[in-house]
């Protein structure tokens, strides 16, 4: 594997989730794969678990890890080429990345949307930088349109816990006071959509996300109808995509929000979602403390799917 940045590169999905219970049996088996390759993460934005999981996963590998955060402690970096650098940005991205490559064997990247312009967040503008200037393999630790290890780790928990072969799934928007990307629910989307899963998409109009995401999943306005008889449910808040919206807040209705209400019409579901969790917004604290919510082991599945993806990107050095 060259890069890892939507659900097209991991391959046959069985496969990988082979190889994930096999690294789940055993994290360490492949601890002298990664002897004297190193790992450098780039952060643009804010994490916890994708930075301590994937920071693991090399471990589990045996690899050498760096980590850098852009905005804090590296030069103000200028993304767009063309621009007269004399503001304050004295560095351009197209030195940066290749420089950063000279340092490193395998690159994660996090660079979340900006939501100031449609066409250069779902270009994958920052990421594809990487791809075509560092010279090494690249993987998305959440990129402006997907997140990758989220959602192959969302795979890993539906699989360990579903309880019969074709499982309802649910995706269901929730309110949140600022404007979150489309990153985590159209890669969720990506994912169950290349599952043989029942999978439905509940949110209110103008929350539409883009169709290449949504694919045949079945989108439902009235989200009551749409737990019915579900199995999983997938809670998470995102800002509209559609027309002059991008990025805008449409709605803050708390009637989305997920209670006790909307879980007893579903079939006794699981409650999954990516953290971190907006508590009484997203999800009030009965359902994310009920004994049906995974959110917890979901996250420490962070770790197999990146020791599954950084093994497979090794392999391919
Ligand atoms: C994994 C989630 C990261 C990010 N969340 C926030 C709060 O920015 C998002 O919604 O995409
Ligand atoms: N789910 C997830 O990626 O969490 P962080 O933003 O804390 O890394």
């Amino acid at each position: 594997m060259k890069k890892f940045t939507c659900v097209q590169d991991i391959g046959d999905l069985k496969s990988a989730l082979a190889e994930a219970f096999e690294i789940k049996k055993d994290r360490f088996k492949y601890v002298e794969l990664g002897r004297n390759k190193t790992l450098m993460m780039i952060f643009f934005n804010s994490s916890l678990r994708t930075r301590l999981s994937t920071q693991k996963a090399a471990i589990n590998l045996g690899m050498n890890v760096m980590v850098l955060d852009i905005n804090q402690g590296a030069w103000k970096l200028e993304t767009e080429r063309g621009v007269i650098m004399d503001g304050d940005k004295p560095e351009h991205l197209l030195e940066a990345i290749p420089v950063m490559g000279c340092y490193c064997d395998i690159i994660g990247v996090r660079s979340f949307a900006r939501f100031e312009d449609r066409e250069f967040d779902y270009q994958e503008t920052i990421l594809n930088q990487f791809i075509q200037y560092s010279g090494r393999p690249v993987f998305s630790m959440e990129a402006a349109t997907r997140h990758p290890l989220q959602s192959f780790a969302d795979l890993i928990t539906i699989e360990e816990y579903k309880k019969t072969a074709r499982p309802k799934v649910v995706m269901t928007w929730a309110p949140h006071p600022r404007p979150l990307p489309q990153a985590v629910p159209n890669s969720f989307a990506e994912w169950m959509n290349a599952t043989d899963y029942d999978f439905v998409i509940t949110h209110p109009k103008g929350y539409e996300l883009a169709p290449q995401f949504v694919g045949n999943a079945k989108v439902e306005y009235d989200q009551m109808k749409a737990f019915e008889g579900a199995d999983f449910i997938y809670a998470k808040n995102w800002a509209a995509y559609a027309g002059d919206n991008y990025g805008q807040i449409l709605s803050k209705d708390r009637e989305w929000t997920v209670s006790d209400r909307q879980m007893a019409v579903t079939n006794n579901a699981f409650f999954m979602h990516c953290l971190p969790v907006r508590r009484n917004m997203i999800v009030t604290d009965d359902v994310i403390e009920s004994p049906q919510s995974i959110v917890i082991s979901e996250a420490a599945n962070r770790e197999i799917s990146a020791t599954v993806v950084l093994k497979r990107l090794i392999e391919g050095l």
